[in-house]
């Protein structure tokens, strides 16, 4: 038994997540998560909103409430909405918590004392309308780049181009539209990441068997152009954590708060901190490796945009701070989910979200055509059409009509018990050493996180069984020979837990159901498939369950695909 810390990519406040953000992040962090604790593990996984930073702020504004409360209330939706997908966090915090704040003041401090950090006078657009200083998207203007009449302070939409407010040309207030924009010099704090390229770079090339897409977002960072660069860690704004120096104030930075990216990733040991505060236990015996944290295998989830901050900036705060923090062992990056034929957008309302997909089918349809289309080595793409198609086949056919066939067949002629007469003989031995091949694959798999693959062979388990059913024909078999058909029957039914039990990390709820009706309890991951597929003695008794997973008609998907062309209010 090990230990593992599991985290995923903290979701931004400012709106309900798209499927793309939860397949990028969220959904494959609650497979392995799931996964593990069904091997035994001991996992703590760990999850919150990402609340500070201007797109909260200007959010808030639109639905004209305090920014506290905004966020309050999101996060909540949040939370609720996640609950309803099955997604299995120890904790889900918040980055804007008491917690948070202390420990995110507290490596300024330390990474100040150690020559870390550096202080800077800066130019910056200062608004007289707003009598305020106007960081990232509280500017909008012209693109230099493509002559985008709307591009934000941070990144034009359009061409996707990387801004600093200044670059835009005929830049306006997002908050009054006032023009009336000057210069003037602000004093900032810059994470000097240059100094760490080295030991960076070093920790970098020693993760041989990290995910290409990961290294290689790292390695472009930190060789591109003049390599590395030291990064901008505060702002001018009012919601944030607040500058200080650990406990102290620290002198000519009152009034400003720590970019955004510098305190989220802080919040995944913060929200250990919370954890624990709620009653959760340990959070240093998993953060500390002073105290206890030695043995935890760490690994984050993230979509392929978040790579950067995980492989360089938080690990240089980790790092350059000097303590005995965990240092992350495993970093699965994902490429993007698109939809339909452009980008899913959060800002634009483009695609379908994590609300309105449960509004049309229970969690476990969309868990498992996400995992099973996750944007692994390339973008995948959403289409209603394969929607239809995979949760018809895979779910529907595969192992939804596995599961109705063989317990109401035996219902009709053994009753709702498992049959006592016959014996295994050829077929069903060779079904069962199958399986076990099969298992240890589907495992090494999971192991390796390597999501696709592990939901195809899930399916070829499932599919073994049909297969197995349709040439044994038990139905035909019992004309001839009741005793042998009742000894198929017996196996047939003993796949219904095993199934369950090795899909319980895709579909949970699928495979709570089947369970249920073949009345057993969960016992965690099947270790010897021979002993597995004798659990269900004869006599046993069970349910038939009502239908697992309905198919989406032509009709459905038609009127699916209308309703989510366009753009969300
Ligand atoms: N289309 C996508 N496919 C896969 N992962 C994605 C996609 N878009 C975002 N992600 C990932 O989703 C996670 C949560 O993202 P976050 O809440 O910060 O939204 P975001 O990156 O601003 O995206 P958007 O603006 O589209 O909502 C991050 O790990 C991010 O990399
Ligand atoms: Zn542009």
């Amino acid at each position: 038994m090990a230990r593992h810390l599991i985290t995923s990519a903290i979701p931004y406040i400012n709106g309900i997540k798209h499927l793309g953000n939860l397949v990028g992040s969220q959904l494959p962090a609650d497979l392995y998560a799931r996964y593990l604790r069904t091997r035994g593990h001991e996992v703590l996984f760990l999850c919150a909103t990402d609340e500070h930073g201007t797109p909260a702020e200007l959010a808030a504004a639109k639905a004209g409430k305090p920014v506290a409360d905004y966020c309050a209330e999101m996060y909540a939706v949040q939370a609720d909405i996640a609950q309803r997908f099955g997604l299995s966090f120890d904790h889900f915090g918040r980055s804007s918590s008491e917690q948070n704040k202390r420990l995110t003041q507290h490596f300024a401090g330390v990474l100040a004392d150690n020559g870390l950090i550096e202080e800077v006078e800066q130019r910056q657009i200062y608004s007289e309308t707003d009598g305020r200083f106007l960081p990232d998207r509280y500017v909008e203007g012209t693109c230099p780049n493509c002559g985008f009449e709307d591009a934000r302070g941070d990144q034009c939409d359009n061409c996707t181009k990387q801004l600093d407010p200044e670059d835009l040309i005929d830049p306006r207030s997002t908050i009054s539209g006032a023009t009336d924009l000057e210069m003037r010099a602000t004093k900032h704090l810059m994470l000097r990441q240059s100094q760490m390229r080295g030991q960076l770079s070093d920790w970098i090339e020693s993760k041989s068997d990290w995910p290409l897409l990961t290294t290689s977002i790292a390695k472009k960072w930190l060789n591109d152009g003049d390599g590395l660069q030291d990064r901008g860690i505060t702002r001018d704004l009012s919601w944030g954590v607040p500058v200080k120096r650990g406990d102290a104030e620290w002198p000519g930075m009152e009034g400003k708060v720590f970019y955004v990216w510098f305190d989220a990733p802080i919040e995944y040991i913060a929200c250990a901190q919370e954890w624990q505060d709620a009653g959760g236990g340990d959070w240093a015996r998993w953060w500390r490796t002073d105290k206890g944290a030695d043995d935890v295998r760490y690994t984050q989830f993230m979509g392929k945009d978040n790579v950067p901050f995980h492989t360089l900036s938080f690990p240089a705060t980790i790092i350059g701070s000097g303590e005995p923090w965990k240092l992350v062992d495993y970093i699965k990056s994902f490429n993007y989910l698109n939809y339909d034929g452009g980008q899913f957008s959060t800002s634009r309302g483009r695609g379908v979200f994590m609300d309105q997909a449960l509004e049309i089918l229970p969690a476990d349809y969309w868990r498992w055509w996400l995992l099973s289309h996750a944007p692994e080595t390339s973008d995948a793409e959403f289409t209603w059409e394969n929607f239809q198609a995979s949760v018809n086949k895979d779910l529907a056919d595969v192992l939804g009509n596995f599961v109705s066939r063989i317990t109401k067949f035996c219902r009709s002629k053994f009753g709702e018990a498992v049959p006592e007469a016959g014996a295994f003989g050829e077929a069903e031995e060779a079904l069962i050493a199958d399986l076990g091949e099969r298992v240890a694959r589907y495992g090494a798999a999971m192991d390796a996180m390597e999501v696709r693959k592990s939901a195809a062979e899930l399916r070829a388990i499932w599919a073994a069984g049909n297969e197995y059913l349709q040439a044994q024909a038990p139905w035909t078999t019992f004309k001839t020979d009741p005793d042998a058909a009742a000894a198929q029957v017996r196996l047939a039914l003993n796949l219904i837990p095993l199934y369950a039990q090795l899909a319980a990390p895709f579909i949970p709820d699928a495979s709570a159901k089947m369970l249920a009706a073949m009345r057993v309890e969960d016992t965690g991951w099947p270790d010897d498939i021979p002993t597995a597929l004798t659990r269900l003695a004869p006599g046993h008794a069970f349910d038939v369950p009502e239908v697992l997973f309905a198919k989406i008609t032509d009709e459905q998907r038609e009127d699916w695909a209308e309703r989510f062309a366009g753009v969300r209010e």
